[in-house]
């Protein structure tokens, strides 16, 4: 049995089923604690021809020996069979019932979790604690309580069955068990540390092959594939190592166990016998109360193994635990209102910005305002801060209050979930889901209608594309599917974007990956979004020099904004990054010529 804060509630939660469980292990404990007496009954009628059946002296007749004996163990047997297979159905139910409310709660939970948790930990060590852990926790929990009370249970009962027949003979019995249970509870402390070490190896081994998957095509073109082997293999012998010591551990307690099961019965033998030869005991009753041994058998093994799992169990649920208490850094202050229609204006006020953690500001004192339906252009060296810009628009981190506003109203007094909803987002990276086109294009709808998908497509000019795939707009793409090119990828990206209908459209760096044809196109439509705020982050000039303003910021810092050509005229800097590229331009062309 494990318990802590997030499992506690568990055992309430499920008490009907856990209750109804242990009333059926109270009734397999009762019947199985008649066997002895139908042992006591049989060899005593075999050696004296007589049986003592509730207080009365009998015959030991073939009659007797079916109505009082054979039927009632038939029941017996039933008995517990039925009793064993509720019990079961009951205490696994409630595990798994457990088990998937976690499971829900911690996916919960990950999605509040800021970028900065999902920076430190890795996708491999969180899927572990999906899986691994939570199948820990689950098997703890449902195993956990019936082994906890059938070991009580029926320890307590068969004991109590023992002292009456004999106090002396009882207590020497008990004394391997104290010292199992002092010896076992200083392992099971050791345990939790190695199951700890132990699933936190395996995390280091599924972050591991995850990342190399990802990236089996770099380390296929740089021939790396020995290096990775190699370090995979570093890894699995971490992992085989800590293992091979939670096994040891495991199995000196079980050996305990067995150490202890089989002194007692040399106690109860040597002792026993000697009671049967001082007349104390009769061979019935040295059978009757080896019986009685037999089933408290169970609970010893079983306190041995819950020794283990609960070891497991509260590494686990301390992994688990760590998880569900990760602060949720970026989240609405109380009273934080809801911004139903956004205009589209947006404004820096004096907004600096660091990283948590990080050691430098990557904003600095930057202020400009954006009005709603223009068309920005957000340009600057790599580094500058361009994609930091727009994460803080989507509330991606926290901001001072007073220095970022959307219509006027600063962005701390609105809901995350209405700004993010006011603004379409296309990211730098183009993710895309392994699923179909249809519904990757179609993502902010429950149900896409397939007109406004294919709308989308042609705005973002990759309509053609998907019409030549074989299954259309139902090609799946990804893991499962096809590939598509990175171009392909990034219209595919905007198309979804477009389709959402925001008032506030981002595009981080998102025509990087087409040609300058297909550039055009999907520039011109955009032009065609009116009423829109269009902010729209490149490298190159051209692609922005259109726009109704842009915003050049150089290491962090805002160096100008407005028009392109009035930036030209007045931004040094601006004007000599534009020549660079116009001359970088011109060379490739003249290389191409050539
Ligand atoms: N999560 C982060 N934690 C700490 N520093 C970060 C983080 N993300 C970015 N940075 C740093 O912030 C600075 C600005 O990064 P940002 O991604 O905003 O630049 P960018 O102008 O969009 O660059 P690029 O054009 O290459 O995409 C960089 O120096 C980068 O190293």
């Amino acid at each position: 049995m494990i318990f802590g804060k997030y499992i506690n509630r568990y055992y309430l939660k499920n008490a009907p089923l856990l209750l109804l469980g242990l009333a059926a292990l109270v009734l397999v404990d009762f019947f199985q604690l008649k066997v002895p007496e139908l042992y006591r009954m049989v060899i005593n009628g075999t050696n004296s021809g007589e049986v003592v059946v509730d207080g009365q002296t009998m015959a030991f007749t073939m009659d007797v020996l079916l109505d009082k004996i054979c039927l009632p163990m038939i029941w017996i047997i039933l008995a517990m069979v039925f009793g064993r297979f509720l019990w079961r159905v009951c205490f696994f139910n409630a595990a798994v019932r457990t088990e998937t409310d976690l499971r829900n709660k911690m996916f919960d939970h990950s999605r509040m979790l800021s970028q900065e948790y999902y920076q430190v930990n890795k996708v491999g060590n969180l899927m572990s604690l999906y899986t691994n852990d939570l199948d820990t926790i689950q098997e703890c929990f449902g195993d956990g309580v019936l082994m906890f009370f059938d070991a009580m249970l029926l320890g307590l009962l068969a004991i109590i069955k023992m002292w009456r027949m004999d106090h002396l003979l009882t207590l020497l019995s008990l004394i391997p068990m104290v010292f199992l249970l002092v010896v076992g509870s200083g392992l099971g402390k050791v345990m939790v540390k190695k199951w700890e070490e132990r699933q936190q190896a395996f995390s280091d081994l599924s972050d591991f092959a995850q990342e190399s998957y990802s990236g089996i095509a770099v380390i296929k073109a740089f021939v790396k594939e020995y290096k990775e082997l190699n370090a995979f293999r570093k890894l699995n012998r971490e992992n085989e190592d800590i293992n091979v010591t939670y096994t040891r551990i495991s199995t000196l307690l079980n050996i305990m166990v067995t150490l202890f099961v089989e002194s007692v019965i040399c106690v109860i033998l040597g002792y026993g016998g000697y009671l049967v030869y001082q007349g104390k005991f009769n061979a019935g009753q040295l059978v009757e109360y080896i019986g009685y041994f037999s089933a408290i058998v169970w609970p010893i093994m079983a306190v041995a193994m819950l020794i283990e799992k609960t070891s497991r169990g509260k590494a686990s649920l301390n992994r688990v635990s760590e998880l569900l208490d990760a602060e949720i850094h970026v989240k609405d202050r109380p009273g934080a209102k809801e911004i139903e229609h956004i205009k589209g204006k947006i404004e820096f006020k004096n907004l600096t910005f660091r990283y948590p953690g990080g050691e430098y500001d990557v904003l600095k004192n930057v202020s400009f305002v954006i009005n709603p339906g223009e068309r920005v252009g957000i340009v600057g060296k790599t580094g500058a801060g361009k994609t930091t810009l727009v994460d803080l628009i989507l509330r991606t981190y926290n901001v001072k209050d007073g220095t970022l506003f959307i219509d006027d109203q600063d962005v701390n007094d609105l809901t995350i979930h209405s700004v993010r909803e006011g603004c379409a987002y296309v990211p730098q990276d183009s993710f895309l889901f392994s699923d179909t086109i249809e519904r990757n294009i179609g993502f902010s709808f429950d149900e896409a209608d397939q007109s406004q998908v294919e709308l989308a497509a042609k705005m973002a000019d990759v309509h053609e594309n998907i019409i030549d795939f074989k299954d259309g707009y139902e090609t799946i793409l990804g893991e499962r599917g096809v590939t598509v090119s990175g171009g392909q990828k990034q219209r595919i990206s905007i198309a979804r974007a477009l389709m959402k209908n925001a008032p506030v459209l981002i595009l981080d760096d998102s025509v990087s990956a087409v040609d300058t044809k297909t550039e055009r196109i999907i520039l011109d439509n955009l032009k065609k979004q009116t009423g829109r705020t269009i902010l729209l982050i490149a490298h190159r000039i051209s692609t922005v020099e259109e726009m109704d303003k842009i915003i050049f910021l150089d290491d962090g810092e805002v160096k100008a904004v407005g028009p392109h050509t009035e930036l030209y005229a007045s931004c040094e800097e601006y004007r000599k990054m534009v020549d660079l590229q116009k001359l970088e331009e011109e060379e490739e062309r003249g290389e191409t010529n050539a």
